[in-house]
């Protein structure tokens, strides 16, 4: 049975879900803030579902030896380190959506609030002050708010804010000028462009390596003077101090951060600076966001554990829990290609093209190239060190290109899959496909037909087409007590060449080997395991 843990403060909602689903969930929401109670037991479960406060460290999923998903109940995932988990195979799944509105409110509430200074002037009310005109703050209607990052959240802050009369301009790279039509918004196309236009500038981008520490000194220079500065995306997206500066100096009039770089934040340069509001990471903290994300990602790790369905998953491809099964059958091929391909490739790889014959062509292609390149590449890479989720990163890494191609179904099977792999020294394929029986079949090596069903051990030989060459080669393995399970043969008559597959009931050694090479008729053994 499939072990879940939840080691951040969930909705309890989640744990129903995972139970409907057959999984058994552990929940344990303060175990995130003590990261070696969670390094010890984290070994014992197949799911981790977070929030912020749990850190996904390269040292935790070292230990995490039965780790198959990471499920992120909310959208920032800068807390799981992608890289260690797609080496180990382990999907990172978030939820997009869930949070996005709830998150959006908050900024627009943390733009009214230092626009007009609600916290201090609450804190002054209650205190028996009554400073009336202390507190003059900054009619929003009719200013520009500048945004940076024009996503989800970004153009949901968008909508709200051009329904309070303001004008919208933003920057995000990824953001088309027709998306920027239809939501109402101004373009334009750098940062430096956008910060001396903005009263007001709010941030709605992910942390990642190239945005860390983008808004520096220089660029909150740029900013007008007198603006306000909302941060409700990430802390370390802002240099904090030079924030602080520019509020103590004048140079800006607010602040308003919900992430801080470092979380706990508990002494922050923005703490002693004027007209700053600060809330703890509460972005995302509603009942109705809480419940969404929740509810969401629970059904997407019971999915995944349960079904192989992927959904909203960063580091592999979508699979939904109808494909699942129809896919299996035909992902076992694909890794039986690429198994067969990466035992008998010697020379480096420059490129591999997978032909889609027929109905296979018709699937969700990319689980299968992915399936079929990690097989491809194990070989090649040394054992655990690739997998379904990490073979497109380590196959670019390498410079091996990958290519797929449809075609329309034809020959004896009509639906099959080819795998063509050009070494530096020569080009081979493969050829397969899945039965009725829903297994697969070899039926095509280096352009010679055969057919076999792929066994664990098989002994792989290139050979002369001459007469005498099955009973030798049955005699021989005899003599060395091997069993034959399966034996198939092909042959090219134009080339004279022929191939054999024997299914054995042993791992063959390197002893047997040079035995069987030894052969007249054999140009080339090699063991197989599949
Ligand atoms: N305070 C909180 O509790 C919450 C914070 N968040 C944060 O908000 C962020 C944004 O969330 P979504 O809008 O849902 O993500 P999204 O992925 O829909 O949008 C992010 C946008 O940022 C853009 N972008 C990337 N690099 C950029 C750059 N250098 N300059 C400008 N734009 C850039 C992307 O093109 C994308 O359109 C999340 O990554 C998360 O860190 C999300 C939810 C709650
Ligand atoms: O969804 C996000 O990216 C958030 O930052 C929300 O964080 P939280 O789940 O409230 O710790």
């Amino acid at each position: 049975m499939a072990k879940v843990l939840i080691s951040d403060a969930l909705s309890e909602a989640a744990v129903q879900i995972f139970r409907d689903n057959g999984v058994e969930v552990d929940f344990q929401p303060k175990l995130g803030k003590d990261p070696a109670k969670l390094a010890e037991i984290i070994g014992d479960y197949d799911g981790l579902a977070i929030r912020s406060a749990t850190k996904a460290t390269a040292d935790l999923i070292a230990k995490a030896t039965n780790l198959k998903a990471i499920g992120r109940a909310g959208i920032g995932v800068d807390n799981v380190d992608i890289a260690a988990a797609s080496a180990k195979g382990i999907v990172v799944m978030n939820t997009p959506f869930g949070n996005s509105i709830t998150t959006a409110e908050h900024a627009i509430a943390m733009m009214f609030a230092v626009a007009r200074q609600i916290p201090e002037a609450d804190a002054s009310t209650r205190a028996g002050k009554w400073e009336k005109s202390r507190f003059m703050g900054t009619e929003i209607t009719r200013k520009t708010l500048g945004l940076i990052g024009c996503g989800n959240i970004g153009s949901i802050v968008a909508d709200r804010a051009l329904g309070l009369r303001m004008k919208v301009v933003a920057f995000d790279p990824f953001l088309s000028t027709t998306r920027a039509e239809k939501l109402g918004v101004t373009k334009v196309e750098t940062i430096e462009e956008l910060l001396p236009l903005a009263d007001f500038v709010t941030l709605h981008l992910p942390k990642t390596e190239k945005t860390a520490g983008l808004l520096n000194e220089d660029r909150i220079r740029l900013m007008k003077k007198g603006a306000y500065l909302i941060n409700c995306a990430r802390g370390g997206l802002v240099d904090e101090a030079a924030v602080a500066q520019a509020l103590h100096d004048g140079h800006l009039a607010g602040a308003a951060f919900d992430v801080f770089a470092e979380e706990p934040a508990t002494d922050n340069p923005l703490f002693t600076a004027p007209n700053v509001v600060c809330t703890p990471h509460l972005g995302a903290a509603t009942s109705e966001a809480q419940e969404n994300v929740a509810l969401q990602v629970a059904e997407q790790m019971s999915d995944y554990l349960m079904k192989g369905a992927i959904s909203n998953a960063i580091n592999a491809p979508s699979v939904t829990a109808e494909e699942a099964p129809i896919l299996k059958p035909w992902i076992d091929l694909a890794e039986i290609l690429g198994g067969f391909a990466g035992q008998v490739t010697e020379s480096p790889i420059k490129e591999i093209e997978i032909e889609f014959v027929g109905k296979v062509g018709e699937l969700n292609l990319k689980p299968l190239t992915s399936a079929l390149t990690a097989a491809l590449m194990k070989p090649l890479v040394g054992e655990g060190g690739v997998n379904m989720v990490s073979a497109p990163i380590v196959a670019r890494e390498r410079g091996v290109k990958i290519a797929e191609t449809r075609k329309d179904e034809q020959g004896a099977y009509g639906s099959y899959m080819r795998l063509i792999v050009t070494t530096e020294k020569q080009t081979r394929s493969v050829a397969g496909t899945v039965f009725s029986d829903g297994k697969p079949r070899f039926i095509q090596i280096k352009g010679i037909g055969l057919e076999a069903e792929p066994l664990d051990f098989m002994l792989y030989t290139t050979n002369a087409d001459t007469p005498g060459y099955i009973g030798a080669l049955g005699t021989k393995l005899g003599d060395l007590g091997v069993n034959i399970a399966t034996f198939a043969l092909g042959r090219s008559v134009k080339d004279g060449e022929a191939i054999a597959l024997v299914g054995v009931d042993q791992e063959l050694s390197e002893a047997t080997l040079t035995e069987i090479r030894a052969l007249p008729q054999v140009k080339q053994a090699k063991a197989l395991k599949f």
